[in-house]
């Protein structure tokens, strides 16, 4: 069984149950502004007065948990079958537990539903979350105390960004430093859902761990620099950080009691968002995974990364010993809109047709399109340039429409080879998203990496990587068969359709 604290985007609580065969059997949410108006939420969240400080009412979480499970109950939901759970979480929120709370955890009354036991709980009763940038000064200030924005990069994986866990406890300490030290423990959004089934704090994986700005990504440990540059005494209130796949214990005797879980159902470390969906995406093997959606996003398997100022490394969730990159790019489809509006009348099809009729590398004719300020690279504008290298204002139409997709394309290479991304004989990539549908568009995706392409179904892909990983945590992997993948390749590089290489 999966859980997942949000969907496609951070607006709900989802549920999924899968068989042996990893059928999906049961499925359900609970949608935060619509099912929980008591909340007065927009969004499943708060956007306070500065535009910049952006949080969730904790309590939330925790009577949305209690909703979906009484309605499985009232719908008949067998939970005594259930031998294993997971989940995931948006990254980089935090949850703040008051001193003494983990009594209250342990031991919940199972006549009263968890949110009105655990009411006085938190010193935070509103949670940062992932899309707050109030920290610019707690960011500065990080990169200052490690040696700058490289630094904290090959320490952690990232530069200091203000959505990232250490900044946002940071924040929390110099404005409340009383706050602070009533907190017995911080969890991210995903171990504070891994603890309320635990009852007992469960750990931060590795993963989701590594979007905190405080990991030491190589040896998998706090960096103490890090922590200290964030607040003191911190270590003591993240505990000690756990592999993905981790099984943090039975479920707490609360769930048995009040809803018939089987005592030797196991928790498996909850971990983020988009860990869970690269493990939903990529299964156990190891491929690449882009989605081109409204913005583009990658996530790629790499073993030797090398941490740039741009673009995030965690580790990887399947598979301790390698890590995952995860890069954005803002100007997707909203910029090959665009451009399909100036240059094909507003139709895929003579979009397609524009780049059937060009050759692969456009003669040397280049572009960079950001009508948006981009964030891998932090560039804006239009930027054309020929063969012979010399700036010009504009190309003909279908020479427009190729340089748009080679220079996306060549970005999104680019600046993954830059974070140790290689691309190997065996690269295969999956591709989801609108834009998937454009064979013409993947065929550039497959020329410009030299690699196979996949289309690939990512519904609920998060939650269903959270089940999937409740198997591979209860190690029944092989016999569950989780190596096949329901995929379908579309399109081969030049060089693979002259054979395998
Ligand atoms: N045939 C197509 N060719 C290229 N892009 C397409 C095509 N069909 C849809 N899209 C793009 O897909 C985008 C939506 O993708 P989707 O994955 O649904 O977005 P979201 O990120 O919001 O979930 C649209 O903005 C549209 O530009
Ligand atoms: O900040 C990030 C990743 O670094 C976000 O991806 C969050 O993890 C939540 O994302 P969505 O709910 O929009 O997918």
């Amino acid at each position: 069984m999966g859980k997942k604290k949000k969907g496609g985007g951070k607006h709900m609580l989802k549920v999924i149950a899968i068989d042996e065969q990893l059928r999906v059997i049961y499925e359900d949410n609970v949608h935060f502004d619509k099912d929980l108006p008591e909340f007065k939420t927009q969004g499943g969240v708060y956007i306070h007065g500065d535009r910049l400080t952006i949080t969730s009412p904790v309590l939330m979480w925790v009577k949305a948990l209690d909703l979906i499970l009484e309605k499985m109950k009232s719908l008949g939901f067998n939970f005594s079958q259930v031998r294993a759970l997971s989940g995931a979480g948006q990254q980089h929120g935090s949850v703040y537990w008051k001193k003494g709370s983990v009594q209250i955890l342990k031991n919940p009354s199972s006549e009263l539903p968890l949110h009105q036991s655990l009411k006085a709980c938190f010193s935070v009763s509103n949670s940062p979350i992932w899309m707050d940038s109030s920290t610019a000064s707690q960011c500065s200030a990080l990169e200052k105390a490690v040696g700058g924005a490289q630094h904290l990069a090959s320490i952690t994986g990232s530069r200091a960004y203000e959505r990232f866990t250490g900044n946002q406890i940071a924040k929390i300490y110099s404005q409340n430093p009383e706050v602070y030290m009533e907190t017995e423990r911080i969890s991210l959004v995903s171990s504070f859902a891994a603890s309320l089934f635990l009852g007992a704090y469960a750990p931060i994986d590795y993963s989701d761990g590594s979007g905190m700005n405080l990991l030491q990504i190589w040896k998998k440990v706090w960096s103490v620099s890090c922590l200290d540059a964030c607040a003191p005494g911190l270590e003591e209130k993240l505990g000690c950080p756990v592999p993905s796949h981790s099984v943090l214990g039975p479920i707490s005797p609360y769930y048995s009691q009040r809803y018939g879980f089987s005592p030797d159902c196991k928790i498996v470390a909850f971990t983020g968002d988009n860990p869970g969906e690269m493990i939903k995406c990529v299964r156990f093997s190891e491929n690449d995974y882009i989605s081109l959606g409204t913005s583009d996003t990658l996530f790629l398997w790499i073993q030797e990364p090398t941490p740039a100022l741009e673009g995030h490394i965690l580790c990887n969730p399947v598979d301790s010993q390698t890590y995952m990159a995860l890069l954005c790019f803002k100007n997707g489809s909203l910029m090959r809109e665009r451009i399909r509006d100036d240059c094909a009348s507003g139709s895929w099809d003579e979009f397609s047709k524009a780049l059937s009729s060009t050759v692969a590398g456009n003669n040397g004719n280049l572009g960079f399109y950001f009508d948006v300020m981009e964030i891998t690279p932090e560039a804006v504008g239009i930027h054309r340039f020929n063969r012979d290298n010399q700036k010009v204002s504009d190309f003909p139409k279908e020479v427009e429409i190729r340089a748009l997709i080679e220079g996306q394309f060549m970005a999104k290479r680019i600046h993954a080879e830059k974070l140790g991304y290689k691309v190997m004989p065996r690269t295969r990539i999956l591709a989801t998203g609108g834009a998937s549908h454009n064979k013409k568009i993947l065929q550039v995706l497959s020329d410009v990496f030299n690699a196979p392409v996949y289309t690939i179904d990512t519904a609920n892909s998060a939650c269903l990587g959270s089940a999937y990983r409740a198997i591979h945590g209860k190690t029944f992997v092989d016999q569950a068969g989780l190596s096949g993948q329901t995929k379908q390749k579309v399109y081969s590089s030049k060089e693979d359709q002259r054979g395998w290489r």
